[in-house]
Formats: structure tokens, sequence, C-alpha cells
């Protein structure tokens, strides 16, 4: 296609309506006119090029609600189709629960030095509407304690890294915040053998993530349920309590923010768009980064065990899989495309996972 101007008539002045018509009124009215002054015989130009741009980027913007509708269902349906469940069983049988097959997972470990990765929301928590209030139990807390005396282990989440200690709250692990760009280990006091260790490779983002934090915060604040959280490297915008029909406008508003910010990047996670700085870095990469500090980088009798529920844990099982090392672990309850070996409904059934392997462990060391 050639990138003919095409003339459009300047509705404003009220001489006809021509190339508008097929234009619809909504694309043009909030795009053309900031850009193009009306020219003396009110009329104004539109290039080709500049046309496509706005159907791209509307194309753009209801491929992003598509997605968020898909990894969203919001009810479990009533009923169950026979080719779901067909799924459903080939994926258990791919993916199988990792309490069924605990006995092979432990029989699997002996002699190797475990190290637990474990993700916060969703996994050691459950998913609530209200991510200020995503409190873990108890009985979870003292399991991952428990745990944590016996292995090197790191919680690895998308949030900030202080946020999540106010929630774990256990001074002697590994923390990776905003999805691995904020590592720290234990504090010399709490652990003494444990290495002192502090990473945080998006450092020169802070500024430009707190900007962009301020600017969002105050482009969704009429979006009702909208929830802006900052996450220190990285920013969360929540949609989870955002009405469907919303959902075009807030990520139209989140993109034309990034768009004036080329080194940030916008992902998905559940009903939630996570904006982040486009280097090189991940859960994965954070998982890599431990287990070098730790002194297992090439080692063969290293087991990390990875437990997570989103896509972001992707990126750390995918390079379970490259090391052919390790236990990657999807929570989920429904199948999905992973690159973990195993499943695990629910954060409960982690949390039970977690307290067999405590058990293992002190009828092994007793
Ligand atoms: O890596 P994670 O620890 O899984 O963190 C990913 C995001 O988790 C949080 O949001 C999710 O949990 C909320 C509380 O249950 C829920 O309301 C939200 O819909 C979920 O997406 C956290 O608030 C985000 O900042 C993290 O990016």
């Amino acid at each position: 296609m050639t990138n003919q101007n095409v003339v459009v008539p300047d509705s404003r002045k009220g001489i006809g309506i021509t190339i508008a018509m097929a234009l619809s009124k909504s694309l043009l009215s909030p795009f053309v006119p900031k850009l193009l002054p009306a020219a003396p015989d009110g009329c104004f130009t539109i290039s080709r090029k500049m046309f496509s741009k706005k159907t791209e980027t509307e194309g753009k913007t209801h491929s992003w609600v598509d997605s968020m509708r898909d990894s969203s269902p919001t009810r479990a349906k009533p009923t169950t189709s026979l080719s779901e469940t067909q799924e459903k069983n080939t994926w258990i049988v791919n993916h199988p629960s990792a309490l069924n097959m605990f006995e092979q997972i432990v029989n699997g470990s002996k002699g190797k030095q475990i190290v637990m990765f474990l993700d916060y929301d969703g996994t050691l928590s459950p998913i609530v509407e209200d991510p200020d209030r995503a409190f873990m139990t108890n009985e979870m807390r003292e399991a991952v304690r428990d745990v944590g005396r016996y292995f090197p282990t790191a919680i690895v989440t998308g949030r900030c890294r202080d946020k999540v200690y106010s929630f774990v709250r256990l001074a002697g692990l590994y923390y990776a915040g905003s999805h691995g760009m904020d590592i720290k280990g234990p504090s010399k006091n709490s652990c003494r053998n444990k290495r002192n260790v502090l990473f945080q490779p998006a450092s020169e983002f802070l500024r430009m993530i707190d900007e962009v934090y301020n600017v969002l915060l105050e482009r969704t604040k009429c979006i009702p349920g909208a929830k802006v959280e900052d996450n220190k490297f990285c920013i969360s915008v929540h949609f989870r309590c955002v009405e469907e029909k919303m959902w075009a406008t807030l990520v139209e508003r989140v993109r034309s923010v990034l768009n004036g910010y080329p080194k940030l990047r916008l992902t998905q996670g559940r009903k939630v768009l996570e904006i982040r700085p486009t280097i090189k870095w991940d859960k994965g990469k954070a998982l890599e980064f431990l287990l070098e500090s730790l002194g297992y980088a090439n080692s063969t009798d290293v087991l990390p065990v990875y437990i997570g529920d989103d896509r972001t844990d992707e990126d750390a099982f995918k390079v379970l899989r490259s090391r052919g090392q390790g236990l990657g672990i999807l929570v989920s309850k429904v199948p999905k495309e992973t690159n973990a070996s195993y499943s695990l409904q629910e954060p409960t059934e982690a949390s039970t996972l977690i307290l067999l392997a405590k058990g293992f462990l002190f009828s092994f060391r007793c």
C-alpha cells in the first residue's frame, strides 16, 4: 500500500463527512485533531500510515482484552464436556500431582542438595480481590520456616521485596522481589552460615518506574476498581475488580502511557497488567543467580524445586528444563501450557507438600 494522503473534512466546521463516515467517529475524534491543526480550507490531512497506525493500535487493544478474557475464567463452569475431561486427564498424566508423586520425588532427591524457590501469590497465599490482603496462613508460614531451616529457600515474586517480606516475615530466607530484579539474602544476624546477597539489575529504572507509577495512578483513577501497585522495579495494574466493559479503556490508557517509555514493557498475569524494564532479567535468571550465589552453578548434586502458579514462573520452569535438573511444580486447577513437570491444585496443596517435605527431613535427620 502506498502512503498516500487522505483528505478528511473537519467535522467541527460541518463540511460534510466523506471518509470520516467510513472511519467512524470514535476512531477519529480522540486521535486526529490532537495531531493535526485544521487546514485553512477546513480540511486536515491524515496519511494512510497514520490511519493504519490507529487501527493497528485498536487491534492491539482488542487482542490484549481477548487475552485478559481468556486468562481470566470468572467462575467454574457447571458442566464439563467430554473433551474437557479428556484434556484434563491428559494434562494430569503429563503433569502429575507432586503430592501423588511424593515418594518418587523423595527417592530422586537422595544425595542431592535441595534448594527451594517459592512464588508468593497463588502459591503461598490464595488469590484474593485485594492485593494488600493476600496473607499467608500461619500454617503455611510454619511450613516455610521449617523447610527454610533445612534447605536454602527463596521467595520469588512479582511484588516489591519489602511488601512480600511484610507478608512472609521469615528472616532466614532469600527474597527475590520485582520478578527477580531485587534479590536479597538473609541478614547476617538471622543466619550465620548463609551468604550475604544483594542484587538489583534494574536499579537505573527506579526513577522511571516511580514516574510511570504516578502517571498511571492519575490516568486510571477514574476507572472504578482499577488499582495501581508500586512494586519498586515494576508496576502492577490490577483489573480483578474492574468491570469487563472497562478493560479496553484501561489497556488503552496503560499502553498510551507506555508509548512514552519504550524501555518498559507490558505483560499480563492473573487479572493484572505488569509493567517492567525491558532488561533480560526474569524469575528464571533470578533462580540461576541464586544457585550461583549459593555455589551450585555447575553442581550436578543440586535439586532446585520451584513452585509457582503464574506466567512469570514459566521463565523459571524453562530454566529447570534446559538445565535438565530440578522440579518445576505448577499450581493450577485447570490444564495450562507449562514447562513445569508436576502440578498442585491450590496453595493448600503447596503447604501440604512443604509439610511432607519437612516430615521427611525430620525422620531422615532423626
Ligand atoms: O509473582 P507473584 O508472587 O505471583 O506476584 C504476581 C502478582 O501477584 C499479586 O497479584 C495477584 O494476587 C492478588 C492477591 O491475591 C490478586 O488480587 C491479583 O489479581 C493477582 O494478580 C500482586 O498484587 C502483583 O503485584 C504481582 O505482580
